[in-house]
């Protein structure tokens, strides 16, 4: 079976581009202030009218208010992404729109936060835990212990993330027999700017794996 790619935090109609061309599944536009990759709402809308209808967009949140989440949703959004909400949050969002839960991993202890999420998201994003201190919860280009999720039991369909490239990403599908994949700074030359080959070698990365 093939794997599947999500390119996340895209801002420009050219990078936009590279990941459709290149096959990406899935598009990320981050709605989250301090993130270098945050987009207004009109540059969202122009980006998800480019799209195809085929490529899913994908709105990034971190604990959205519902002010927030209806405005961006009118975008054009297929599927939010929630980072740092409570699987009783998740659920009443759901109710609007499909919801992935990003569950931020360390150890194999915060793998345990995945499974109240059954019934309250479509799709689990396994993502590396940033530092309390950080400014994002994600996006930060850290990686956990794949093999972590060898021993776990997925309570939902599910995609991997963090720490990401081109250059490791057949690994990492290989100990974690993941079938979808995310990536945002492993495809940027400086945070926040992202880069058209390296989408590509990403996206060709994940085809041949
Ligand atoms: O990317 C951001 O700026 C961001 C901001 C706030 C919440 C989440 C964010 N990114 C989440 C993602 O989906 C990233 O693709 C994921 O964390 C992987 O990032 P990276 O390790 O840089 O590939």
């Amino acid at each position: 079976m093939s794997v599947t790619a999500k390119i996340c935090g895209l801002s420009t109609p050219g990078t936009l581009d590279a990941a459709v061309q290149g096959g990406a599944k899935q598009v990320g536009f981050v709605f989250f202030p301090p993130s270098p990759r945050n987009l207004g709402f009109d540059q969202a809308r122009a980006l998800a009218v480019r799209a195809p209808a085929y490529v899913e967009k994908i709105g990034v949140f971190v604990d959205p208010d519902d002010v927030l989440l209806a405005a961006a949703i009118a975008t054009g959004l297929d599927a939010v992404q929630l980072h740092k909400v409570t699987p009783e949050r998740a659920a009443v969002i759901r109710r609007r729109i499909p919801v992935w839960a990003a569950v931020a991993v360390k150890t194999a202890v915060d793998l345990g936060a995945a499974a109240p999420f059954a019934g309250a998201a479509d799709r689990i994003l396994y993502d590396a835990k940033t530092p309390d201190d950080a400014a994002l919860p994600g996006g930060m280009g850290l990686r956990f212990d794949w093999t972590l999720l060898q021993r776990h039991r997925h309570p939902l369909p599910w995609a991997l993330s963090g720490g990401l490239d081109s250059s490791n990403v057949a690994e990492a599908i290989r100990i974690t027999g993941a079938g979808a994949v995310d990536v945002s700074s492993g495809v940027e030359s400086a945070p926040g700017v992202k880069d058209v080959d390296k989408i590509a070698a990403f996206l060709k990365a994940v085809a041949i794996s």
